[in-house]
């Protein structure tokens, strides 16, 4: 089994296309290939002791899923399936993908939804990100001045994207036993 579990959750594909693309950086062994919370129960999240977690915000600072008109049920529906799972011992990273100019007011608050959620449950979270460089009013996602996973928005500033990543995928790198 892979060391990693790789999970997303989105609603047009984009946080699919960033999780597969980190994925493409690591052999099987390392990572399990990125799977659609659509697909996972709890199960499927207990057997790993490291996890990166992606989503997207949708409504207006809602978790992906049918409440906000997503095709599928995404994490609005698996975190209540994940409300038994210890995550103490286990190390999470979050990435989260929104748009800055279109939802100011709501940057990003899934991740820091899905954040509370593991914290909650006694997860290590680690991959905190700078705000500088976004523009944006208000976000679940911040937490003591810093957003708590890697903040991307393919939006407006798709160019940064891959960069981003990397300097991110390095920052965790110690933390997951990753080389990179
Ligand atoms: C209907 C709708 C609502 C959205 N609401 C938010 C929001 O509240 N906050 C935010 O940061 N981004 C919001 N976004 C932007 C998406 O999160 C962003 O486009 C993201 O890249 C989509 O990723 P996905 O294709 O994986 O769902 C919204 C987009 C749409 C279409």
């Amino acid at each position: 089994m892979a060391k990693i579990g790789l999970f997303f959750g989105g609603n047009t594909g984009k946080t699919r296309k960033v999780a597969k693309a980190i994925k493409k950086r690591f052999d099987d062994e390392t990572m399990a290939d990125a799977v659609n919370v659509s697909k996972v129960g709890a199960d499927d999240f207990a057997q790993y002791q490291f996890l990166l977690l992606g989503t997207s915000t949708q409504g207006e600072g809602l978790l992906p899923g049918l409440s906000a008109d997503c095709e599928t049920e995404s994490w609005e529906e698996l975190l209540p399936k994940l409300e038994g799972v210890d995550f103490t011992g286990k190390t999470v990273a979050l990435f989260g993908l929104g748009d800055q100019v279109g939802y100011p007011d709501n940057f990003l608050d899934a991740m820091g939804i899905i954040y509370q959620f593991v914290v909650e449950r006694g997860a290590k979270v680690v991959g905190s990100w700078s705000t500088d460089g976004y523009e944006f009013d208000s976000s679940e996602a911040v937490v003591d001045g810093k957003f708590v996973g890697l903040a991307l928005d393919l939006d407006n500033q798709s160019n940064l994207t891959d960069e981003r990543v990397e300097a991110w995928l390095k920052q965790i790198a110690p933390e997951f036993g990753l080389s990179v």
